[in-house]
């Protein structure tokens, strides 16, 4: 018996979204469902259950019981996002990986705005342009966006939005830790990959509660900045050594990040 790989997995980590995940799911299988790609080849949905008390857990085994496109991984603790979207790309097995958030706050319908682009980009990226946030969070994010955009050249608007399409070969390469899912494009960039973005919808969070806090991101943000400069310097270096090694006479020097 063959088995047909899936055209597209969709990993999402989730913390405490009890009252989502039901109407998530519902929206992601009629979306996907109703996509020409879906007639040859199924799709799967990967839940990261990142130590979550309050009743997520259960939700989500019902879903596993009710769809069979649905798979669930649970962790005994909190990890964070970035160690959630790691256990996902792992244990993802599509042609396509996206990512979206399980808060509802992202328009699942939004994947018919960035499957298009994939066909010439390898990374396609949300980007919230109309964010429906309070003033503080977004002048934060405006401010936090415009430094590491200048800093890892990654001229992208808005890393943060965690509806994101990739190619297979991009979450193959991806070495996520700390907060790095939210330095997608530089690290695709840094590896060589092609990057763009296109606006999506935002909405307001109507069930559950943001797990977001000013200060501990800007702190954590700092620290992975730089975590991802001296990555990103590395990788550089690297690459000048290899060409220095494989071309001769006088090697030339990268001309993409
Ligand atoms: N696995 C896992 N998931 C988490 C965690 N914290 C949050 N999440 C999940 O990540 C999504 C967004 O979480 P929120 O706490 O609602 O974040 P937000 O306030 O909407 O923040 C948004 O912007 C940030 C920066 O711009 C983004 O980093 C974040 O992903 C999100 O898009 C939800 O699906 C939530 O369950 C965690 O520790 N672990």
């Amino acid at each position: 018996m063959t088995v047909t790989r899936p055209w597209a997995s969709v990993v999402i980590p989730i913390k405490d979204e009890r009252d989502n995940l039901m109407p998530l799911t519902e929206q992601l299988v009629k979306v996907l469902d109703a996509r020409e790609e879906s007639r040859s080849a199924p799709f799967e949905l990967i839940f990261i259950d990142d130590g979550s008390s309050d009743g997520s857990s259960e939700v989500l085994d019902s879903l596993v019981a009710r769809y069979r496109t649905v798979k669930v991984f649970h962790f005994d603790r909190n990890y964070g996002q970035s160690a959630a979207f790691d256990a996902g790309f792992k244990r993802s097995t599509g042609e396509l990986v996206m990512t979206i958030d399980g808060d509802l706050q992202n328009d699942p319908a939004d994947i018919a705005t960035l499957l298009p682009h994939i066909k010439t980009f390898d990374l396609v990226c949300g980007w919230r342009k109309d964010r429906h946030d309070n003033l503080t969070r977004k002048i934060s994010s405006r401010i936090a966006n415009s430094v590491r955009s200048a800093v890892t050249g990654d001229r992208v608007h808005d890393t943060g939005c965690s509806l994101k399409l990739f190619r297979r070969a991009v979450v193959e390469k991806m070495q996520l830790f700390e907060g790095m899912h939210r330095f997608f494009p530089a690290l695709a960039l840094m590896h060589g990959f092609t990057v763009t973005e296109v606006p999506v919808r935002h909405y307001p969070r109507t069930r559950g509660t943001s797990k977001y806090g000013v200060g501990n991101r800007l702190f954590k943000g700092l620290y992975d900045l730089v975590a991802v400069r001296w990555m990103q310097h590395r990788c550089l270096r690297y690459q000048y050594r290899t060409a220095a090694t494989t071309s001769s006479p006088s090697p030339s020097a990268p001309t993409r990040l």
